[in-house]
């Protein structure tokens, strides 16, 4: 077997035991093949070893009988391999160790192990590892690992392969399935997505499947577009967004230019950073929204702590990673408690988000956000068009500077729509020297010198109070981990939008108002992942 060419992009490992009743092993294997399975392991933990041997022997030959062959190696037991001349052994880190196993082998035959740590990489291939796979990334109830043993994530994957440097193919298991594994393939891609895992290992996704073909073909579809088995040339790899919008079963809605794309992936990094970091949101927010905020913040991965009193929010902002100001139920004591907040995330340089909640309906919440504004020097102000146009006529931009005429507040709700958003989103920029974001039926974010257009979201969001304040604290939790505030922004607005896409479905008549639209919100929310992000962004961003 010529050892260069394995194909690890689906490895399937057996369990007997988790077979639907009445599948025989050896028939769900063959429509595993058939479905795209491209390499077979055979783990066997309970049965006789003449017993391992004769189901050795029958797979050996399904596999064999594939075109083109699929590869058949087996678990653990290099005398059973020996036995049935397998093409080779996968080995843990308590079992014989790979020296020996590629001693007893030969150097024909293909080793794969196990490994847990970057430590446990590097051993493996000094002792003849072909191949690496990783310890359990997500949870799984199909092995049971020793006490204490906690499952890598995504970022202890990509760890592992960033220090394999393609010395040899890394592939993953543990958990994996239809919902999750672009989310795996993506979360371990590095050096601009040229390199990255060669595939995923999976167990019940297939075995315990009533159709395994189905679920091989599903999984197949997923994975493929992201196998990095050796790194592709700079010149040949592709913008992250361009090949998830090309290999996505979502079509492309509209053609992007290449800074647009460029942006997506951008974004796309910034939900697998958050993903990675779970960071510390600390909100100081208004009653009305705090509940929905916070779900919203786990959900998408983060950790919230509402916290505004006095008394303690210098030491909640101290163990936060962002801070998220909301004024949306202002009181004198609040105001206190934003600008103690907001001092020592200054002084620690903790970035901060305001909501200028209905900056235009009182003096009161305008003269706070301005002196918010001037004392903290938040790093994102997001509002509507009212609370924005606000915030802008009193710092001196008048209708004629901003190209639109300025819109009116009812209530914490705009009144009518701006002719040029993108022009008073970036003046403002540079006026605050923070990112403006503007929420409404159309996003618009600018920096100042970028002014991005973000087209997610429907007319649902409409229907709930507090859908703004959820993107703010969204925008608290990406700028958390991204670099550039205008990433977050971007960033927040897109999943937010993308999420309520998805939570309104095309399977009509699921949504029949708003209560189950917010209880499908959520639920979307916690689902996204990168594949979902990259293939439905839909934005554009100009250089003014
Ligand atoms: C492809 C692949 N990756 C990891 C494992 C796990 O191997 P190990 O740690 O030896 O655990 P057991 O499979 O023996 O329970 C694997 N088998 N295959
Ligand atoms: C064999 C093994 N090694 C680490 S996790 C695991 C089992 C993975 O099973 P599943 O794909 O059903 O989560």
């Amino acid at each position: 077997m010529d050892k260069s060419i394995i194909d690890y992009t689906l490895y399937l490992v057996t369990d007997q035991t988790l077979l639907p009743p009445s599948r025989t092993l050896a028939e769900t294997v063959a429509a595993a093949i058939k479905g795209g399975v491209t390499l077979v392991q055979l783990r066997e933990k309970t049965k006789s070893t003449r017993a391992f041997i004769a189901e050795a022997q029958a797979l050996k030959l399904i596999c064999a009988s594939s075109t083109p062959r699929t590869p058949f190696l087996i678990n653990d037991r290099v005398d059973v391999a020996l036995a049935v001349d397998a093409d080779g052994v996968h080995v843990g880190q308590d079992d014989m160790p790979v020296r020996d196993v590629r001693r007893l082998l030969g150097p024909d035959k293909i080793v794969g192990v196990t490994v847990e740590t970057v430590e446990q990489a590097h051993e493996a291939i000094a002792g003849g590892a072909d191949y690496l796979g990783t310890a359990a990334v997500f949870p799984t109830a199909t092995k049971k690992h020793a006490p204490g043993f906690a499952p890598l994530g995504v970022a202890g994957v990509r760890e592992i392969v960033q220090a394999v440097a393609g010395r040899v193919p890394v592939v993953t298991i543990g958990g994996i399935g239809a919902g999750n594994a672009r989310e795996v393939m993506h979360g371990g891609l590095w050096e601009e997505g040229r390199r990255g895992l060669a595939g995923v290992a999976v167990v019940s996704a297939i075995i315990a499947q009533v159709d395994p073909e189905a679920a091989a073909k599903e999984l197949v579809e997923q994975v493929r577009p992201w196998v990095r088995s050796v790194a592709l040339p700079l010149s040949q790899a592709p913008s992250l967004a361009r090949v998830v919008r090309e290999k996505s079963l979502q079509p492309i809605r509209s053609s992007m230019d290449a800074a647009s794309l460029a942006l997506v992936d951008d974004v796309a990094a910034a939900f697998t950073k958050l993903k990675a970091t779970k960071p510390l949101v600390h909100n100081i927010t208004n009653f009305v929204v705090m509940n929905d905020t916070a779900n919203a913040l786990v959900s998408i991965g983060a950790s919230p702590v509402m916290s505004h009193s006095i008394e303690e929010v210098r030491d909640i902002v101290k163990i936060s990673n962002a801070l998220v100001i909301n004024i949306g139920t202002l009181s004198p004591s609040w105001i206190a408690s934003m600008h103690a907040a907001g001092n020592k995330a200054k002084e620690l340089s903790i970035p901060v988000v305001l909501d200028p909640v209905g900056a235009g309906a009182t003096p009161f919440r305008l003269q706070t956000c301005l002196s918010l504004i001037a004392a903290l020097k938040p790093r994102v102000v997001k509002g509507n068009a009212g609370e924005i146009s606000a915030i802008a006529k009193a710092l001196g931009l008048t209708d004629t500077d901003t190209g639109s005429q300025a819109v009116e507040s009812r209530g914490v709700d705009s009144v009518g729509s701006l002719a040029d958003p993108g022009t008073l989103a970036a003046l403002l920029a540079l006026k605050t020297n923070s990112v403006v974001a503007i929420s409404g039926a159309i996003d618009v974010v600018s920096d100042g010198t970028r002014v991005a257009r973000v087209e997610n979201g429907n007319a649902w969001l409409g229907t709930l109070s507090g859908t703004g304040c959820t993107a703010t604290a969204l925008a608290g939790a990406f700028l958390a981990s991204a670099q550039d505030p205008f990433v977050a922004a971007v960033a927040a607005l897109v999943a937010l939008g993308v999420a309520a896409e998805l939570a309104a479905g095309d399977d009509g008549g699921v949504v029949r108002g708003p209560g189950t639209f917010k209880a499908r919100l959520l639920d979307e929310i916690y689902g996204l992942d990168v594949g979902k992000i990259s293939a439905m962004a839909r934005l554009s961003v100009k250089e003014r």
